[in-house]
Formats: C-alpha cells, sequence, structure tokens
C-alpha cells in the first residue's frame, strides 16, 4: 500500500478553550493538488501549522510522507523534501533577496533557484524590505519549491499575487503536479478551487465539513438553467426528479438548478413561449454556498476564552 503524502488523523487543536481545528481526519495521496476551503477562522492556518510542527496538537496525529510529525527527528530528516508558504511570510527586512535565498539554500538546497526567478521574478538585489506583498510572495513561492520537494503546504499562497502572476501559478502548481509532488494549499476564493484542485476538503468551524473530488462536486450541483418567457411562468411546472431548485426572480423569469437529464424540461418548454434561455454550469459560489451557510455562523470565536495557550514550537 502506498504511502500518503499527507496523513491526518483525529488532529485537535485548541487554544484555551478556543477551538482551533477538532478530530481533523485526512488523507491527501502522492501527486494530488489539494485545496483546503474554508472562510476566515476556519482552522486552515492551525492545520498547516500543526502539519508543519510549528504547533503542538492538542490530540491526534499527521504525518507527512510517512513520518509522524512529532516523531521530531524523523522530521527533521524529511524536511528537505517539503516545501511551505505560510499565511504572511517574513523575511529578514535588511537582507536583499539574493542573500534570503542563498541562505536558505544552505539549509535545504536550490536547484531549481533560477528557473523559478525566471518565472516568478523579484528585485532580487534590492533589500526585502521595499518589496511589494506580490514580491514577497514571489520571493516565498522562490524559497517553496527551489529545493524541488515533494510535499508542499501552503497557505493562501496567491494572497497579495495580480491575476497574471496568479494565473501563471496556477500553470505552475499543474505542471507541479505532473512531475508527481504533492500539493495541499489553503484558501478561502472558491474560483481558485475550482481552476487548480483534484480535491477539496472543506473546513468551517474548526470541522471537516466534506472531502470531495471538485468535478463530482460540480457534477452533483448540477446546471443553472434560466428561462425567460412572455407567459407567466409556474415554478411549479419545473418540479422534476432532477429538480435541486426552481424558482422566479423578480423580474418573472425562472431560475432552475437542475441535476442529470433534461427530458422533463424538454417536455414543459413546449407548453411555453419562450424569449431567451440559458444553460450555465454552476457557479462554484452556489456550490459552495450550503457548506458555509453555518447555523452557528462566525468563526467559532468565543470571545471570553482563554487564549494564553498557544504554545508555539520553536524552529521547526
Ligand atoms: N494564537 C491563537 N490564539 C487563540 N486563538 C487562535 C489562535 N490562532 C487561531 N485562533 C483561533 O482558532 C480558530 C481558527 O483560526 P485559523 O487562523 O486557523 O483560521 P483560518 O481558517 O486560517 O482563518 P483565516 O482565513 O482568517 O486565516 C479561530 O477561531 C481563531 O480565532
Amino acid at each position: 500500500m502506498t504511502v500518503p503524502a499527507i496523513d491526518i488523523d483525529g488532529l485537535t487543536k485548541f487554544y484555551g478553550d478556543v477551538r482551533g481545528i477538532e478530530d481533523l481526519d485526512l488523507s491527501v495521496p502522492e501527486g494530488e493538488l489539494f485545496g483546503f476551503l474554508g472562510p476566515n477562522g476556519a482552522g486552515k492556518s492551525t492545520t498547516i501549522r500543526l502539519l508543519l510542527g510549528f504547533l503542538k496538537p492538542t490530540e491526534g496525529t499527521a504525518s507527512i510522507l510517512g513520518v509522524p510529525i512529532d516523531d521530531r527527528d524523523a522530521f527533521l530528516e524529511v524536511r528537505d523534501q517539503i516545501g511551505h508558504i505560510p499565511g504572511d511570510p517574513q523575511f529578514y527586512d535588511d537582507v536583499t533577496g539574493r542573500k534570503t535565498l542563498d541562505y536558505l539554500a544552505s539549509l535545504g538546497g536550490d536547484e531549481r533557484r533560477d528557473e523559478l526567478l525566471e518565472r516568478f521574478p523579484v528585485p532580487i538585489d534590492r533589500a526585502v524590505r521595499g518589496y511589494s506583498r506580490g514580491n514577497r510572495q514571489k520571493l516565498a513561492i522562490v524559497q517553496a519549491f527551489m529545493h524541488d520537494p515533494k510535499v508542499v503546504v501552503m497557505d493562501e499562497p496567491t494572497s497579495g499575487l495580480d491575476p497574471l502572476v496568479q494565473q501563471e501559478f496556477y500553470d505552475f502548481l499543474h505542471e507541479e503536479r505532473e512531475r508527481g509532488v504533492t500539493v495541499f494549499f489553503s484558501t478561502h476564493i472558491l474560483s481558485e478551487v475550482r481552476q487548480v484542485c483534484d480535491q477539496v476538503g472543506i473546513i468551517r468551524n474548526g470541522r471537516l465539513v466534506a472531502v470531495e473530488q471538485i468535478d463530482d462536486l460540480l457534477e452533483r450541483s448540477g446546471k443553472v438553467v434560466t428561462l425567460q418567457s412572455p407567459d407567466t411562468i409556474d415554478p411549479a411546472d419545473f418540479d422534476f426528479a432532477e429538480t435541486i431548485d426552481a424558482r422566479l426572480e423578480p423580474d418573472g423569469s425562472l431560475r432552475l438548478v437542475i441535476s442529470g437529464n433534461y427530458d422533463g424540461l424538454v417536455d414543459v418548454l413546449e407548453g411555453y413561449r419562450i424569449d431567451d434561455l440559458e444553460v450555465r454550469e454552476t457557479a462554484i459560489e452556489d456550490v459552495f454556498m450550503h457548506f458555509y451557510d453555518a447555523e452557528d455562523g462566525g468563526d467559532g470565536y468565543d470571545d471570553d476564552a482563554v487564549t494564553e495557550d498557544t504554545e508555539e514550537v520553536a524552529d521547526a
């Protein structure tokens, strides 16, 4: 049996009384682009920091490339096969990009540095203090991939990148996947998940609520049909077995979400005159909305909770 690139087992982190994540189980096979999607405060950064050994779990464990994160010695040995882009990349501000990369190269290697810098150029001989947000992020990308890691864990890696660089980065990630690299990245950007990922894990209020293949999710979520007619439309006519939702819009048009075949729809349409008919894929926003439509809402943060217990593990 092949070992998953990332295996998370009952992983739990409480900051005092505040739930970071609870009882997370997740397995990411090698060579997969896995999106970890959740709104602000859902527990994405907590998961990533636990995975990289920057935080100690309250309970549970995880492994990367078969090595448990709490086996510090073994973990240090696989560290050069792991890349990481933190949520808020920090560098020594007075040091140039080049020296920053020189230093990091001395720890883990840099055989892909030139190729990456060509793709994600930064003002390499300028002190990092003068870098824009996007250039900092590009430097973080270069350092995460320059030693040719097998697994890369990234916390909202496209934040601060302009749309062109973002697209370049998505293309790059697909190429990495072709090379067998496993990528685990958190995001709250829905369209990003769709564009980039094979599989998505959806986290809300510290709990994993679903793990789905993107294609399955979209397939199950159906298509959106919009119908405009000079006749009065009765949504009840469109209540087929395949119907997920049928409602009238304020302008009198019908918005129908349907999964499966169109036979029933075609039959009913015979009874209507049609001004306009549009069939489109469900917007990814609609697909995910019900996962976010929490009764308990927000980020699960209890204002009265103790927050001192944030023990960080130095220098993981
Ligand atoms: N150091 C800390 N001390 C106390 N609570 C924390 C700490 N870090 C995170 N939390 C809480 O843990 C929960 C999960 O936070 P986390 O930062 O992991 O979420 P996130 O999904 O990464 O959010 P964002 O998208 O805003 O970065 C939140 O309720 C947050 O307030």
